[in-house]
């Protein structure tokens, strides 16, 4: 049995596969306590595999999402091998980068929690990035391209920090801007579910 806080169908909102029909599996609980966490992430129902795939099959879209709370702490090898047996999708995972993932997952994208205040510090234990997500809350950014499994080919996004106050969000999601445009490694992550009001 997992715990599961909810399965719904979307868009992916954010980073390289933005836009892209996906159905979310959102893991109950984390390890970290992050304070600008954007996500009610502690309740949950526990659900046997079966009936996570079953859920997830009722939907077309190519992709499964597994995020959180922190899907790694979770999930193993046998359980993204059956999501993708059964359902016949590709799986990407939403990762703070604290666990190492399965080998079998199809997109990594890590979401470092180091150096932000807010955040407090642990070991970065994953070893893959295919798409680094960073929370911009006007920390240092040059560290993220010395951690260890960034490599040329991660796809390294800069997102605006979301704080609830609409005015306040606008002036952080400027600030993020400037950064991008001063720094051009960078891509700009939108959440751009929020934009259309949905999940
Ligand atoms: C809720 S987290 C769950 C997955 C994992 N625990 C993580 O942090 O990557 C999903 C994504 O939302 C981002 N996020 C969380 N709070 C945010 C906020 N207030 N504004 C913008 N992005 C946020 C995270 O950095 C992560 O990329
Ligand atoms: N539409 C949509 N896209 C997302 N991408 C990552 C999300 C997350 O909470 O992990 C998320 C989310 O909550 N909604
Ligand atoms: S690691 Fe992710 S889910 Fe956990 S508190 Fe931080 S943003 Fe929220
Ligand atoms: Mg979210």
């Amino acid at each position: 049995m997992r715990k599961i806080n909810e399965i719904f169908y979307s868009l992916q909102g954010e980073g390289a596969h933005t836009g892209k029909a996906a159905v979310f599996v959102r893991f109950s609980g984390c390890n970290l306590r992050c304070s600008f966490c954007d996500t009610e992430h502690q309740s949950g129902v526990e659900m046997t595999d079966e009936a996570i795939a079953e859920e997830v099959a009722c939907y077309p879209g190519e992709w499964i999402i597994l995020t959180g709370g922190e899907p790694s702490l979770w999930i193993d090898s046998e359980f993204v091998s059956m999501l993708k047996r059964v359902t016949g999708k590709r799986v990407a995972i939403e990762t703070n980068g604290s666990r190492e993932v399965p080998d079998e997952i199809d997109w990594v994208t890590v979401s470092p929690k180091t150096g932000m205040s807010g955040a407090g510090e642990y070991e970065m234990r994953v070893s893959r990035a295919d798409e680094l997500k960073v929370v911009d809350v006007g920390q240092d950014l040059e560290p993220y391209f010395s951690l260890p499994f960034v490599t040329p080919a991660t796809e390294m996004y800069l997102q605006p920090c979301y704080v609830g106050d609409e005015e306040k969000s606008l002036r952080l999601r400027e600030a993020t801007v400037r950064r991008v445009m001063h720094d051009p490694r960078w891509t700009l992550s939108l959440q751009t579910h929020r934009f259309l009001g949905i999940r």
